[in-house]
């Protein structure tokens, strides 16, 4: 069953949700823990045991209550954003219980606000950042806390595995984010230049290759060939024995190509049933020979009711020439080449005219 694709994108957004809440978890129960080592020291005022039990539900209980609510609803991306705000809430309320602790209450808010502009950006960063202060004054305004910036040595000391631990930490989180991101545009570099059955270069790309060897021949006047192949009758293959086995003749056809010739040699698939191979430091004669390897070993072994099959092809040759305008002349004398192999029977190779 295919999904329609409204559908698809929902699923995909609530994926990015989760590795998005996921990604925050980590640094949030890091952060949050060294946080109460130096807040629980910086506080202003003696505080009560219901004041330290809130900071211990904050800096411990809270990351998991995060990361559990988020990945509990249908928009985690969204709960999570609305969970970091929160944090620069929580954060400004702690900033003013500490009396605005210059140390601190910078650490703090240094925390949180890199956290925010990790995950979202500088107009997030902002926002988060906006709402702290409105914290920080609504919490000095209603409770009153003993206002003292002055750091103490002793306060400094707890402040310290903070200071030296997270942005360590943050930068793995950081460094492994940017190696995720390094392997994703590997990945889609090979999916747009590749051909997603065979592997080997798609038209588009193959085209562009084309191009810089008509390029480099033409400046330092290299030789090269281009071959156009196209398989016999490759309809009948699918319909006599279906798509499945016809699919395994196209590989089958790739891995001759890859076996036989030259590593150095560029082979693409130009559509269904064709290929296409640049042949760069090859004169025509020598491309010849090289198919003519590769159409000797084109058999296809039986499987199920299908007998062993051969599978034969016709071969458009074009050497480059000087003469040529550009790469499309190249490509145009290679499929009429091409064109007369079909027509003068198939399973054979033709040379264009010069
Ligand atoms: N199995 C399979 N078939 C494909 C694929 N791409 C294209 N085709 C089929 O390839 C066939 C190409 O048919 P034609 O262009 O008529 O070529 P042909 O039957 O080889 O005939 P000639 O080239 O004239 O010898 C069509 O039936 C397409 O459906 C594919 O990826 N897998």
């Amino acid at each position: 069953m295919t999904l329609p694709v409204a559908t698809l994108l929902k699923v995909d957004a609530r994926r990015s949700g989760l590795r998005f809440a996921r990604r925050v978890y980590l640094p949030r129960i890091v952060g949050m823990g060294f946080s109460f080592i130096f807040v629980v020291w910086s506080l202003a005022d003696t505080p009560s045991n219901w004041l330290i039990g809130l900071l211990f539900i904050n800096g411990f209980i809270w990351p998991h209550l995060a990361y559990w609510s988020a990945i509990n609803t249908k928009d985690p991306m969204r709960s999570e954003q609305r969970n970091l705000l929160l944090d620069a809430v929580f954060g400004g309320v702690w900033i003013a219980l500490m009396g605005l602790n210059a140390l601190p209450s910078t650490l703090l808010a240094a925390m949180m606000g890199m956290n925010n502009i990790a995950a979202n950006g500088t107009k997030f960063f902002f926002r988060g950042l906006m709402l702290q202060l409105a914290a920080i004054a609504l919490t000095v305004l209603l409770l009153q806390p003993t206002i003292n910036f002055a750091t103490s040595p002793q306060q400094v000391y707890f402040c310290l595995p903070m200071l030296f631990f997270y942005p360590i930490f943050l930068g793995q989180v950081i460094y492994r984010t940017a190696i995720k991101l390094a392997q994703h545009k590997h990945k889609l570099i090979e999916i747009s230049t590749h051909d997603g059955m065979t592997g080997v270069y798609n038209r588009r790309h193959w085209e562009h290759l084309l191009h810089n060897e008509y390029d480099n021949c033409q400046r330092y006047q290299h030789i090269a060939t281009l071959l156009l192949i196209d398989l016999d009758h490759f309809k009948t293959i699918n319909d006599t024995w279906g798509h499945d086995l016809g699919d395994q003749a196209l590989l089958r056809v790739t891995e001759e190509l890859r076996l036989r010739l030259r590593t150095s040699d560029i082979i693409g698939r130009f559509g269904g049933d064709e290929f296409a191979v640049i042949m760069p430091g090859t004169s025509s004669d020598k491309a010849i020979q090289a198919i003519s390897r590769v159409r000797d070993n084109l058999h296809l072994p039986g499987k199920g009711q299908a007998p062993t099959i051969t599978i034969h092809i016709s071969v458009g040759v074009a050497e480059f020439s000087p003469k040529m305008n550009n790469y499309r002349d190249w490509l145009k004398a290679a499929d009429v080449a091409l064109y007369r192999a079909k027509n003068a029977g198939r399973s054979r190779t033709e040379v264009a005219k010069s």
